[in-house]
């Protein structure tokens, strides 16, 4: 019982954690509506670094490793391209797919994506101890993966970016 403390049963330890990864990737497709059939490109090295940034000083404040903590949420937004540009090339090949709303990425995508970045930084804070034993990671890292996959349906292009966002979750990386 001492090696599974109460508030982190086997199994679910990482689930909050990946569920926010899930959430963001989710988004993606919110930032690629907003973006598709505008003059606005996926990528924006400026809105990135400003991300990145604010992971930074809340890292610090939550006592996190600044460096770690900014390779996770690199690899958040990596993910997040990788939706957008699939999205791209389904809508362009398939236009009756495309979103009939545009939403507005300053006012209502990016709040979302920073109100994630604070949830991110206090379970990555929550899951420090776990998350540094190898073995235990990757096994939770697992589970969390295809519980999110499931309770938020995601497609194949959405479920490769889970697995690639998780992926810095572990040892060897953080
Ligand atoms: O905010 C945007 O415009 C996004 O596309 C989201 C995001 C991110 O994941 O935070 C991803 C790619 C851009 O280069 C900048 C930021």
């Amino acid at each position: 019982a001492a090696a599974h403390p109460a508030e982190h049963p086997p199994g679910v330890g990482l689930t909050a954690l990946v569920g926010l990864s899930a959430e963001r990737i989710l988004l993606a497709d919110k930032v690629a509506a907003a973006k598709f059939g505008t003059t606005t490109p996926i990528v924006d090295p400026v809105r990135e670094q400003q991300v990145l940034d604010q992971a930074a000083a809340l890292a610090v404040q939550a006592g996190l490793d600044t460096t770690d903590t900014v390779t996770f949420f690199r690899a958040q937004i990596e993910m997040s391209k990788v939706v957008q540009q699939g999205l791209f090339d389904r809508w362009t090949a398939h236009p009756e797919q495309a979103p009939t709303e545009r939403p507005d990425l300053a006012t209502e995508v990016r709040p979302e994506l920073d109100r994630i970045t604070s949830a991110f930084i206090a379970q990555l804070a929550a899951t420090a101890k776990l998350r540094a034993t190898e073995r235990r990671c990757h096994l939770e890292r697992a589970v969390a993966v295809r519980i999110a996959a499931r309770l938020y349906d995601l497609d194949q292009l959405h479920g490769q970016a889970l697995r690639g966002a998780a992926e810095p979750v572990c040892p060897r990386h953080l």
